[in-house]
């Protein structure tokens, strides 16, 4: 073992959130200074993944207590259920290592951060050096939302606002992404014969359409989605609110550190869509002051490098605003700012990010990286 390495396990790696975290720290380079243990719930004593020309290993069990409690660092995509299985068990052990975790099961526990770094960095570096120990990813949305608008949030100007989204099946996981496509896929062939026909009736292929979405299989969904919408996710909380719109405002203020006098007020609707796997979300927001558009976008793409002002044109927003111009991409497109008719500090904007680049894998890959850097 070379001793300048940092011994960190990763859990939940072969995954569709690990694989990009894996991925992203392989393309960065971030293995040159970690020695990696991969940890299995189903597979262990398999090899692990071969990231060099180097040994690999065999895979461990994510369920040994002992193997776990032997790092430093645990790095976990595997879920909620594993982390609500595990964490505690290690802690009550005495384990004081740091869990880094895109889960939400301990987001909003009083011990925990949740990790945004070019949001919330003094937040972070405060967290670490007061000894902090677990370090959680956050909501998708809610990171993409503050990736693109953190230059109104950061500075104290959002008097409260309102986001309604657009989220992709990639939410839901590999499998809805598959039902997803299946879905598209047989409504097509239901229709195929009739579209190839330039002289066919478009009302006939419509009734086609609809007759195959009503008998499309929805196991993952609870509804079709290809050509529809379902707007609700995630559980029921019984006020009329789903968890997911729930998080917005919980996770937004947590992130920020902000207090109950500088709290932001956040709400909106969330709503699933037939995007594969980038989320999008309009925003009304409500300023506390009245800046001019130039001014706004100039704060938006100052905060950080990723946020990028998409001028609010068709031809900018047709060409740089969309799921398919982002998917993939660390980018974080911001458009459609403009004043409404409400009132001079009364604005819309659309934002778009990869939810399993900024939306999961690549706070977490930033706070290994963070975390190696203060040890
Ligand atoms: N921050 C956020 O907004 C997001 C967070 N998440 C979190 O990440 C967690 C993991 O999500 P996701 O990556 O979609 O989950 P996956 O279902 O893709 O993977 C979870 C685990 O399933 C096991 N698995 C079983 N069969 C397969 C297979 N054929 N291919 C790959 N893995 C398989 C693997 O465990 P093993 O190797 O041990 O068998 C894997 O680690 C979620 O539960 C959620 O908590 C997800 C999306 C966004
Ligand atoms: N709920 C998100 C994905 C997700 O995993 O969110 P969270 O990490 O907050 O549970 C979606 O469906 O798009």
């Amino acid at each position: 073992m070379n001793s300048s390495l940092h011994r960190v396990g990763f859990v939940g790696w072969r995954g569709m959130v690990g694989s990009v975290l894996l991925q992203r720290m392989q393309q960065e380079g971030d293995f040159a200074r970690i020695e990696p243990t991969f940890f299995s719930t189903s597979n262990s004593g398999a090899p692990a993944p071969k990231l060099s020309e180097g040994e690999t290993g065999v895979l461990l069990d994510a369920y040994d207590l002992e193997a776990l409690a032997a790092l430093p660092m645990i790095v976990t995509a595997q879920g909620g259920d594993y982390t609500a299985a595990v964490h505690p068990q290690l802690r009550a052990r005495g384990w004081d290592g740091l869990w880094i975790d895109a889960a939400s099961t301990l987001r909003m526990a009083e011990s925990s951060i949740i990790v945004l770094d070019p949001v919330n960095r003094d937040v972070i570096d405060a967290g670490l050096a007061s000894g902090v120990k677990d370090f959680i990813g956050g909501n998708c949305t809610v990171s993409c939302m503050l990736m693109g608008l953190g230059g109104l949030f950061r500075n104290g100007l959002v008097d409260w606002a309102t986001s309604m989204t657009y989220q992709a099946a990639s939410g839901g996981g590999a499998k809805h992404m598959r039902e997803l496509l299946s879905q598209f896929g047989e409504i097509h062939g239901a229709v195929a014969s009739e579209l190839a026909d330039p002289a066919s009736a478009i009302l006939e292929i419509d009734r086609g359409v609809l007759a195959a979405q009503n008998s499309v299989d929805s196991t993952q969904f609870g509804a079709t989605l290809a050509g529809s919408l379902i707007p609700w996710i995630d559980a029921d909380l019984g006020n009329g609110q789903s968890k997911e719109e729930w998080k917005n405002d919980a996770e937004t203020n947590k992130i920020l550190g902000l207090s109950d006098a500088e709290r932001v007020v956040m709400d909106g609707l969330c709503v699933r869509i037939g995007a594969m796997r980038t989320h999008s979300q309009a925003l009304t927001i409500k300023l506390r002051e009245d800046l001019s558009v130039a001014e706004i976008e100039g704060l938006l793409a100052a905060d950080n490098e990723w946020a990028t002002v998409v001028p609010n044109t068709k031809d900018a927003t047709l060409k740089a605003l969309t799921p398919v111009a982002t998917s993939g991409t660390l980018s974080i497109p911001v458009g459609r700012i403009r004043k409404l008719e409400m009132g001079p500090e009364y604005i819309s904007a659309f934002t778009i990010g990869d939810q399993l680049l900024w939306g999961a894998a690549e706070p977490l890959r930033r706070m290994v990286n963070i975390a190696i850097g203060a040890l």
